[in-house]
């Protein structure tokens, strides 16, 4: 299959409002060839909006939107040469499998002999090459979306949209599902815009993550750029499991957390701003012995143990009560597993936290 045409895809300041209501506001991304990026936001913060005007269900107020420096802003959705896989953009059911997935080649008036050979030759990638000939109702949920995937991309796209696609699956095929959309995306080396809720689907997938909330871009990096440096609040609180502490600065290296505890600075801080927000991962908190030292250290009581199988969390007060944290540890490093009322001394070091402004 042909794989040169994959796009570069440009959102340039789009905006829409519904009446009161701004869905998105200004937004410029930059889709790479052969990216699979994907917006990641809580319900309501404008993905499946930003979505519909690139594949053109949607007309932005303000801004364009190119493939390939082409402006397709006000192209109707059948001229985007766009694949599309949603979680309710259903399979004709009177349709065999492969009527549905020849249905895009048959629009673009592909003759029959070439149709037959790409049906068939998508259906071995998605690993369906003896289904042809049943209708959608004669396979599992997870197959109707292996259908729904080949013919998206059976008329090789130059770009291919997923909205929730996994949604109606159950947790098992979802995690399945997502690696071979994932191998299949690579593999024809398509350029892909996911959008999904779920922040460990959007880790998985993606060579990139847009975190959108009301309507913005509030960052934009790879998985690990936004998991380990989350540039506010928002963002930190929507990827992953964290200790946030908001803190008064009292030199450039220096703050003072709410509670009263002093902490020396991860960053050099300018001094006479306005409070920080520092960030500390679960997993990052040690636990240690009478003897060990680290940048932060304290002796605090376990109040609350949650058992996930391969890790154990807990949280732990400090005694002086200043300071409440959540430690996440791999069973094999702990001996035996805590129990509530357990005295323990943790700590970490200053460069595990990440700060960011507060407000
Ligand atoms: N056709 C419409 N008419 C009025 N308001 C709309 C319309 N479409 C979207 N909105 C509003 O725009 C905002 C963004 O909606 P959008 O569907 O893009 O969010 P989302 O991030 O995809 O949410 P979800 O995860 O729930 O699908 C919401 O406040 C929504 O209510």
């Amino acid at each position: 299959m042909a794989t040169q045409d994959a796009g570069t895809l440009e959102v340039v300041g789009a905006t829409r409002r519904f009446g009161a209501v701004t869905a998105l506001a200004g937004v410029d991304l930059t889709v790479r060839r052969g990216e699979m990026l994907t917006l990641l936001g809580p319900s309501g913060s404008g993905k499946t909006t930003l979505l519909k005007i690139v594949a053109g269900f949607e007309t932005p107020d303000e801004g364009a939107v190119r493939v390939d420096g082409r402006d397709i802003t006000m192209a109707p959705p059948a001229k985007r040469d766009i694949g599309m896989v949603f979680q309710n953009y259903a399979l004709f059911p009177h349709m065999t499998v492969a009527e549905n997935v020849a249905f895009p080649l048959l629009m673009r008036r592909i003759p029959r002999a070439e149709r037959e050979r790409r049906v068939q030759e998508t259906l071995k990638l998605v690993d369906l090459p003896t289904h042809g000939g049943r209708l959608p109702r004669q396979l599992s949920g997870g197959q109707q979306q292996r259908v729904a995937l080949a013919r998206a991309v059976v008329f090789d796209p130059q770009l291919l949209l997923l909205d929730e696609p996994f949604g109606a699956l159950d947790r098992q095929l979802r995690e399945q599902m997502q690696l071979e959309v994932r191998r299949l995306q690579q593999r024809l080396e398509l350029t892909a815009l996911f959008v999904t809720h779920d922040q460990e689907e959007a880790l998985v997938m993606s060579d990139r993550i847009a975190v959108m909330g009301q309507g913005q871009i509030a960052q934009l990096g790879t998985p690990e750029e936004i998991y380990r440096a989350p540039s506010s609040r928002f963002v930190a609180g929507f990827i992953g499991e964290s200790n946030l502490y908001r803190a008064r600065p009292l030199d450039d290296a220096t703050a003072e957390l709410e509670g009263g505890m002093r902490v020396p600075l991860p960053h050099k801080w300018p001094g006479g701003t306005g409070d920080l927000g520092l960030m500390l991962r679960p997993e990052r908190v040690r636990s240690l012995g009478p003897d060990d030292a680290a940048d932060i250290a304290f002796d605090g009581l376990i109040e609350e143990v949650v058992y996930l199988g391969e890790t154990i969390k807990y949280r732990i007060r400090s005694d002086d009560g200043r300071l409440s944290v959540l430690a996440r540890w791999p069973l094999h490093e702990a001996n035996r597993i805590l129990s509530s009322g357990h005295r323990v001394r943790v700590g970490w070091r200053s460069a595990d936290m990440h700060s960011f402004p507060w407000s």
